[in-house]
């Protein structure tokens, strides 16, 4: 006899641990299945273990690029990875305790096991059956490794936050958010790091701007970028080094070599067969804009709908407004997918948000667009001797000049985008950022004083 629930969440990363919690606040009776560890992706192997080692990667340009034109004579006598890694993990420990203890004020019942669906209201954990009214999938991703001889010789994402040495040369082989953001990390914290894309650029999915701008970066600081390099084979050396054979013939050696091509949804092995929900070619789930399923009373959110975007605000929000929803009476409570901000965190970081300069034209017309560009010296580094640009742009449509899009890459840029991410999602216009007072001296005052 299954044991019954209102609601069901399978898989507690992003979007199943903020559903969960939002439906027991609401007063529904709840539980939460896990097949790892509490946190899923961004918690354990994804934007917080990434974050802290952006920071440490951070303190390392302050010291070897900046410092010593602001006085500093420092004498680094060595960077210990493994006491990186140590800070990083006891961290992340105090963020699996929080949310037990949430778990506890809320009244979410938490099983460890892996879920697999039995029919479209029962799931079966550890040979236990577990039914509900509503159940949510948000089971997430994998990364991807792809299909060339040797590639099993390389690590993913997983891989590189399971390294307990720092490794000295490195090839990282990806042009998205998760390779450019290793790349870099590795490279501040002093491995000799290659970052190999299949493409003229990496980012090219970006406004152009910072795709340029990033590859302007690279070039002047590193890590070394690779273009047009396709990988066909890994190849394992006696003294357990690698070579990456690239389609164009050439072979780069190092230590150690990391595939971030992109990641696929892990709802291959889930019983799904055993229920209604439909899935894509790609075997991403198949929603409506309520996150409803095609079978009814199972609903998806996060990294593995179809269409979707894969950031962990986004799993947040729809996972929350679900459960209002469902048991909050907000019956019409949906995700609201449009102008999402994000923040890749390279060296500079970059902020976008809304459309790209060409997506803009394409929508509204080349001559319904206008578009303000700034470049200048970030004042942290203009006293240095290693200078480091900003960039950014505003994309405007309309005789109203609306703001459509906007674009930073620079220092600080992390931090700067989410306030005028609001900005942006109340409508405003160039005319509204110019009418804000500057907050001198800042990289933010340039996105208000465009000519
Ligand atoms: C290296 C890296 C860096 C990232 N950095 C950022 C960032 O800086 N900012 C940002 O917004 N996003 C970032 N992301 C993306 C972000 O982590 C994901 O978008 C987010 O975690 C998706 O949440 P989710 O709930 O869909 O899935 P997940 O967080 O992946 O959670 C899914 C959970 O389901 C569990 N599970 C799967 N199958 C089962 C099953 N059958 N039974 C029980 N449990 C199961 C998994 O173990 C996992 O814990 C990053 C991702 C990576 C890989
Ligand atoms: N800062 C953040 O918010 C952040 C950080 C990391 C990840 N994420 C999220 O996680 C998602 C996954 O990140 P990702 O970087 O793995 O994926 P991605 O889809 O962003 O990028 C994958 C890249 O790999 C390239 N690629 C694909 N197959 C390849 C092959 N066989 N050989 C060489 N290159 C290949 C693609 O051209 C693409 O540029 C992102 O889309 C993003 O939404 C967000």
């Amino acid at each position: 006899m299954a044991q019954h629930y209102d609601y069901i969440c399978l898989g507690a990363g992003s979007g199943g641990i903020a559903s969960a919690n939002r439906a027991a606040i609401r007063g529904a009776k709840v539980l939460l299945i896990e097949a790892q560890q509490v946190g899923g992706t961004c918690v354990n192997v994804g934007c917080v273990p990434k974050k802290v080692m952006w920071y440490g990667a951070q303190i390392a340009e302050a010291i070897h690029l900046y410092a010593k034109d602001y006085g500093f004579d420092v004498d680094v006598k060595k960077f210990d990875w493994a006491t990186l890694v140590a800070s990083r993990e006891a961290y992340i420990e105090r963020v699996h305790a929080a949310y037990g203890r949430g778990f506890a004020s809320n009244g979410v019942t938490l099983v460890q096991g892996y879920g697999r669906f039995v029919d479209n209201h029962t799931i079966e954990v550890n040979g236990e059956h577990y039914s509900a009214d509503h159940i949510l999938i948000a089971t997430g991703g994998a990364p991807t490794i792809p299909d060339i001889p040797g590639a099993e010789h390389g690590i993913d994402s997983n891989g590189f936050f399971a390294l307990n040495e720092q490794p000295k040369r490195v090839a990282v082989v990806g042009a998205g958010y998760i390779a450019v953001e290793i790349a870099g990390v590795l490279h501040a914290l002093g491995s000799d790091t290659k970052l190999f894309v299949r493409r003229h650029a990496p980012l090219r999915g970006f406004d152009p701007m910072l795709s340029q701008a990033l590859v302007d970066a690279m070039a002047a600081q590193g890590p070394t970028l690779h273009t047009d390099a396709v990988p066909k084979a890994v190849h394992k050396q006696q003294d357990g080094t690698l070579v990456l054979e690239l389609e164009n013939g050439e072979r780069h050696e190092v230590d150690c070599l990391i595939w971030a091509i992109g990641r696929s949804p892990a709802t291959g092995n889930i019983g799904l067969e055993n229920t209604d929900v439909q899935l894509d070619e790609q075997g991403y789930v198949l929603v409506d804009e309520q996150q409803n399923t095609r079978a009814k009373g199972i609903y998806c959110v996060g990294d593995i709908i179809a269409g979707g975007i894969e950031l962990t605000p986004v799993a947040v929000k729809a996972g929350r407004l679900l459960s209002e929803r469902l048991f909050g009476n907000m019956p019409e409570a949906r995700m609201d997918y449009s102008n999402v901000p994000t923040v890749v965190f390279s060296h500079p970081p970059i902020g976008t948000m809304g459309l790209t300069e060409p997506e803009a034209r394409a929508k509204y017309g080349e001559n319904n667009i206008k578009v303000y560009n700034s470049t200048f010296t970030s004042m942290y580094t203009a006293v240095t001797a290693h200078r480091q640009s900003c960039k950014m742009k505003l994309v405007c449509a309309g005789p109203e000049e609306t703001v459509v899009g906007i674009h930073g890459i620079g220092f600080g840029m992390d931090e700067i985008l989410q306030g005028f991410g609001v900005a942006i999602k109340m409508g405003a216009t160039k005319a509204d950022f110019d009418a804000v007072v500057a907050i001198h001296p800042t990289g933010a005052e340039e996105f208000v004083t465009m000519r």
